[in-house]
């Protein structure tokens, strides 16, 4: 279970978070809201990217606030980016492996929780490949791979599937929608794909200006009167 209590975030005039509070005990959360509303600020308050102003994120009991960033990780807190982010002159393993550097495990343990990560995006026998050259989707199943490796506990997602063919983010939704249950983590998925947050999440948060506009089950969210007039509305405006 993850909760936000009354979290605060400001950059110079700006409240980009003000006054957050919601309570994620879902597999999969869903956070949706206009452009600028506070979602990738949210998730660097997570992982201890961004100073935060006051308020709490505890998760599984535990104090994420009082961790630094790197403790967070190890602690099992996993996210990915808007932006991919692998070394392309290394192989998928590796890539993969480099996630575990910090994690006290045995080497063996590492070969096999890579091993594992790579079989659970569908990359079992391509860790000797090098990045290099990948295409997009490819890339996107070598960063799941990187997140999911070694038991994370929480793992945050920034649109993953931004820039997919639709084939390609179908084939991406089936995989996200294992982790809870392959890899044992909490998953917070930010999506401006309406379509894949209402798939696969059975709850919503929906952000605006830095606030909870909105917060439940996915389908009432979605058909909330506020929501459609802050969010979706100006989606189907564009
Ligand atoms: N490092 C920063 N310095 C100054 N202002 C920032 C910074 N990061 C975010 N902001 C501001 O905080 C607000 C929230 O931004 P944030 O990126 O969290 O929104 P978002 O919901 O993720 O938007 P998008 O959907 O466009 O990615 C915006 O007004 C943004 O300009």
């Amino acid at each position: 279970m993850i909760e936000i209590r009354d979290l605060s975030v400001s950059f110079g005039g700006v409240r980009a978070l003000d006054g957050l509070s919601a309570r994620l005990d879902d597999p999969i959360v869903g956070v949706i809201g206009p452009n600028g509303a506070g979602k990738t600020t949210l998730l660097n308050a997570f992982s201890g990217f961004v100073p935060v102003a006051s308020g709490s994120l505890t998760a599984f009991g535990t104090d994420l606030l009082a961790m630094a960033p790197h403790r967070r990780a190890r602690w099992g807190l996993r996210r990915s980016f808007q932006t991919e982010e692998m070394v392309d002159d290394l192989t998928v393993a590796d890539n993969v492996r480099v996630m575990l550097d910090a994690l006290t495990m045995k080497p063996r343990e590492k070969t096999a929780a890579v091993e594992r990560a790579l079989a659970f995006v569908g990359l079992a026998d391509q860790g000797r490949l090098l990045c290099a050259g990948m295409d997009l989707y490819r890339r996107r199943q070598v960063e799941i791979a990187k997140i999911v490796a070694g038991s994370p506990k929480v793992v945050l997602l920034d649109e993953p599937a931004a820039g997919l063919q639709p084939n390609e983010a179908a084939a991406l939704r089936d995989i996200l929608v294992a982790i809870p249950e392959t890899c044992g983590a909490r998953v917070v998925l930010i999506d401006h794909d309406v379509d894949l947050i209402a798939a696969i999440c059975r709850s919503t948060l929906v952000l605006d200006f830095g606030r909870r506009l909105a917060f439940g089950p996915t389908g009432e969210v979605l058909r909330d009167p506020k929501v459609k007039a802050a969010y979706l509305g100006l989606k189907e405006a564009a």
